[in-house]
């Protein structure tokens, strides 16, 4: 898209009738909070068969389940949950301490991976998946939900195939395509779950921790519209959650880590800071203690402007009384949009943009940059989950750096590679990296 923006211009016309922008500003614009344009059928009708914050397509239909997920997943909820988040990082700062302990280093592009569903599973079902245990990180699961990023972008070309694929029972999935046992796995895990807490609502009582379904279901008030949710709503909201949960979070912290281990500066100044806060290292700080450093947090941003969430254009349709981006009439039902990598990589906000650089975000212009820094998109249908998502990423660069010290095994940051399946998948090697623990 840079080359064709490059060639063409700021605003170019990438399909028939969808529109791409390019300039920075155009963003902000297209994804203001006052701009309630509908979501573009072709990509968010393409993967559920019912509903879901996700793949609602106007935001007068999606408010009230935003509402409910966005105070499920508030700041003092996330604050209260932190501890599942930490449980979770333990187990998985054990795990690499046991490949250290017999010669190996780490695989760290599916350790985050095990770990971001291990920790979605856990916070919103009470059910972790234990990903985390499986040898080398090479949990089914985690592989086969790799592999169905590929089957969206066959369901936005082609959805007579999602249709098809609805009939298709389980075991005959399997039987055809044995890579997708991991995801059928965790679809029944799911879907048990959901089938016992509607054919009794007090299992839900057994939960160690308020689950989303504790919110999606209020059975307190027996009036409520959201009382109303089907099995196929819990089901879809509920693998919508695991999918936006996982892959955004762990190319943050794969991508930033990576970069973080080989910039030799970055590496020395974020420990220095870690272990200024964190002295004694059986006495882990709180998320809040650790959310106010201001190394840790530079580093945090550069990390999610150089992984970009989502990489496709959220596309939007443009009401028929038409529009306006970047001082251009827009005419009504056309297709608009911009990826969010046009403006993390954009010259002129980000100097050297293609640079890993923290310090940027500690300079007198950092509050400028805030507006720029768009991984979690922005306006109405912005990313419901962002607290967690924080949490977890000051929980896990904190653990990592402060518990390891860590050399990448033959791999650099020029492996960071990835396409646009909606979401960055990484095609690059397998990042290794030699982590061994640090003793005090
Ligand atoms: C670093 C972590 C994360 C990043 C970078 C991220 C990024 C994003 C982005 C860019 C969108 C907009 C997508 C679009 O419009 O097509 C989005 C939406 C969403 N995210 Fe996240 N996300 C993260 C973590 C999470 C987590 C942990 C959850 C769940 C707890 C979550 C749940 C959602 C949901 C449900 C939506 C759909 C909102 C709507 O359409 O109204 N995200 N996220």
């Amino acid at each position: 898209m840079f080359e064709v923006h490059a060639t063409y211009g700021n605003v170019v016309r990438i399909a028939p009738n969808e529109l791409h922008f390019s300039d920075p500003d155009a963003y902000n614009e297209l994804y203001h909070p006052s701009r309630r344009w509908l979501k573009e059928e072709i990509l968010y009708g393409s993967v559920v068969n019912g509903t879901s914050t996700w793949n609602f397509l106007s935001y007068a239909a999606a408010k009230k389940r935003r509402e409910i997920l966005l105070s499920h997943f508030s700041r003092k909820s996330v604050i209260e949950l932190q501890h599942l988040v930490q449980e979770r990082l333990d187990i998985l700062c054990d795990a690499i301490s046991r490949q250290f302990a017999v010669g190996k280093s780490s695989d760290f592009t599916h350790a985050f991976k095990c770990f971001s569903l291990d920790t979605i599973t856990s916070v919103c079902f009470a059910k972790p998946v234990n990903a985390t245990l499986a040898p080398d990180f090479k949990d089914p699961m985690v592989l086969a939900m790799d592999m169905s990023l590929d089957f969206m972008q066959v369901f936005v070309f082609f959805p007579i195939v999602r249709k098809v694929m609805a009939y298709i029972p389980p075991a005959a999935l399997v039987a055809i395509n044995k890579s997708l046992k991991g995801y059928v796995e965790l679809r029944k895990i799911i879907a048990q779950q959901i089938k016992d807490i509607l054919s009794d609502p007090s299992v839900l009582s057994d939960a160690s921790h308020p689950i989303i379904y504790h919110s999606l279901l209020d059975f307190k008030d027996k009036h409520a519209s959201n009382n109303n949710l089907g099995f196929d709503d819990l089901n879809e909201e509920a693998f919508v959650l695991i999918f936006a949960g996982s892959d955004t979070t762990s190319n943050t912290l794969s991508t930033g880590i990576i970069h973080s281990i080989e910039n030799k500066t970055v590496y020395k100044t974020l420990k220095e800071e870690l272990l200024a806060v964190w002295p004694v290292l059986e006495e882990k700080p709180t998320y809040e203690v650790l959310e106010r450093l201001p190394y840790l947090t530079a580093v945090i941003k550069e990390s999610l402007r150089m992984s970009h969430g989502v990489a496709s254009p959220p596309i939007r349709k443009v009401p028929s009384e038409g529009g306006t981006i970047s001082g251009h009439a827009i005419p009504g039902g056309t297709t608009v949009g911009m990826s969010a990598c046009m403006v993390h990589y954009s010259e002129s906000v980000f100097s050297e943009a293609r640079t890993f650089n923290p310090e940027r975000w500690l300079g007198s212009d950092a509050r400028d940059l805030e507006t720029y820094l768009v991984a979690f998109s922005k306006g109405p249908r912005a990313c419901v989950g962002m607290n967690l998502g924080y949490c977890e990423l000051y929980l896990v660069f904190a653990n990592i750096f402060r518990r390891f010290d860590m050399e990448l095994d033959g791999v650099s940051t020029a492996d960071l590679k990835w396409v646009d399946l909606y979401v960055p998948a990484h095609i690059g090697p397998d990042m290794r990296v030699r982590a061994r623990p640090v003793e005090s």
